[in-house]
C-alpha cells in the first residue's frame, strides 16, 4: 500500500483520494478515483484513535456487558461491521467494495484487512452513489409526496432486508439514505446490532432527533426492529416537511420532548391524510403498539 504523498493529493493503492463528500461522528467520506477501472468510489476513512476515544476505552478495559451485544472494543465492532457488510447483498443496501487498514495485509476469513497498530486510519471503499443523501435538512424545499414515496419504498426494502438478516440498523436518517442511479441505498451500519443482541443492548447509539423514545428505557423493553421503524418515521416526516418533528436543546431535553410531545404538522406543509396516518402509526411512542414493517408495507400511502 503506497500512501504516495504527491503534491496535493493522497494515493491509497490504486485510489486517488479527492474532495470530502460526507462527514459525521464516524469520520469522513471522500470521493476517490480508482485508476485501474477509471471509476469513482466513496472512501470512508475512520480513525482508530477517534473510535477508541468515542468508546472511552483509553487505558481501561470496557465493562463486559452480559449477553451477546456487539463487542465493546470499537475496532472489533468495525471489523464486525466490515464482515457484516461483505455478507450483505441487496439493491437497497450500500455495497462495500474493499477495506484497508494501512499497511500490512492480514487476511481475516474471506476479507482482506490491513492491520498495523502504528497506522491510525481504516479505509472502507464503497460504490459511489452520486446523488448523495436523499434530502439535506432542515430545508424550505422538502420532497413531494410522490418522490418521497419512491425513495421511502427503497429505504423500506433495504431495512426489511437488514431485519431479515437479523440486523437492526439503529441510525436511520436522511444522511444515511443515499441516491444512486435512481434508487436509494441504506448506508452506515456503524451503529448496527444483531436483533437478538439489540433486543437487550439498547444504549444510546444513533442520532438524538431520530432515536426512538424507548432507546433510553431499560434494555429488556428495547426492540431493534421497532426502533428502526421509529427512525424511518422521523426520516419520512423530514423528507416531506423538511424538518424533524422534535428538535432543540440538549440530547436529554430532546429525548424528553420525543417522549412527551405529540406529533404535530406545523408550518405550511400539510401532509395528505393517509401520510399523516402512516406517520402517526410509525411514531407511536409505545414500541409494543407501533406499526410493524409489514403494516407499513401494506399501508395505503405506500401501496398507492
Ligand atoms: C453530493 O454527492 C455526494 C455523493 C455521495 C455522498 C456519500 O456517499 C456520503 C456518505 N457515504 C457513505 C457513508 C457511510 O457511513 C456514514 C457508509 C457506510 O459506512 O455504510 C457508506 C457510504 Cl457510501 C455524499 C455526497
Amino acid at each position: 500500500v503506497s500512501l504516495a504523498q504527491a503534491p496535493g493529493y493522497v494515493q491509497l493503492n490504486q485510489y486517488r483520494l479527492l474532495e470530502p463528500i460526507g462527514q459525521g461522528s464516524y469520520g469522513i467520506v471522500k470521493l476517490a478515483y480508482n485508476e485501474e477501472d477509471d471509476t469513482h468510489y466513496a472512501m470512508k476513512i475512520l480513525s482508530k484513535r477517534k473510535l477508541m476515544r468515542r468508546a472511552g476505552l483509553f487505558g481501561r478495559a470496557p465493562p463486559r456487558r452480559p449477553g451477546p451485544g456487539p463487542p465493546p472494543d470499537p475496532l472489533q465492532r468495525v471489523y464486525r461491521e466490515i464482515a457484516v457488510l461483505k455478507k450483505l447483498d441487496h439493491p437497497n443496501v450500500v455495497k462495500l467494495v474493499e477495506s484497508y487498514v494501512h499497511p500490512h495485509f492480514i487476511t481475516h476469513s474471506e476479507m482482506q484487512v490491513l492491520d498495523d497498530p502504528a497506522e491510525d486510519h481504516l479505509y472502507l471503499v464503497f460504490q459511489l452513489l452520486e446523488g448523495g443523501p436523499v434530502i439535506d435538512i432542515p430545508t424550505e424545499n422538502p420532497l413531494s409526496e410522490t418522490l418521497a414515496r419512491k425513495y421511502f419504498r427503497d429505504a423500506l426494502l433495504g431495512v426489511e432486508y437488514l431485519h431479515y438478516q437479523r440486523i437492526a440498523h439503529r441510525d436511520i436518517k436522511p444522511a444515511n439514505l443515499l441516491l444512486g442511479e435512481d434508487r436509494v441505498q441504506v448506508a452506515d451500519l456503524g451503529a448496527c446490532g444483531e436483533l437478538a443482541a439489540a433486543g437487550r443492548v439498547s444504549g444510546t447509539v444513533g442520532t438524538p432527533a431520530f432515536r426512538a423514545p424507548e432507546a433510553a428505557a431499560p434494555a429488556d423493553k428495547y426492540s431493534g426492529e421497532a426502533a428502526d421503524i421509529w427512525s424511518l418515521g422521523v426520516t419520512l416526516y423530514a423528507m416531506v416537511t423538511g424538518k424533524v418533528p422534535w428538535a432543540g436543546g440538549s440530547a436529554v431535553e430532546l429525548q424528553k420532548k420525543v417522549l412527551s410531545e405529540p406529533l404535530t404538522f406545523p408550518g405550511r406543509v400539510q401532509p395528505s391524510k393517509p401520510l399523516r396516518h402512516l406517520l402517526a402509526r410509525m411514531l407511536d411512542k409505545d414500541p409494543a403498539t407501533r406499526a410493524t414493517m409489514q403494516e407499513v408495507k401494506d399501508h395505503e400511502w405506500i401501496t398507492d
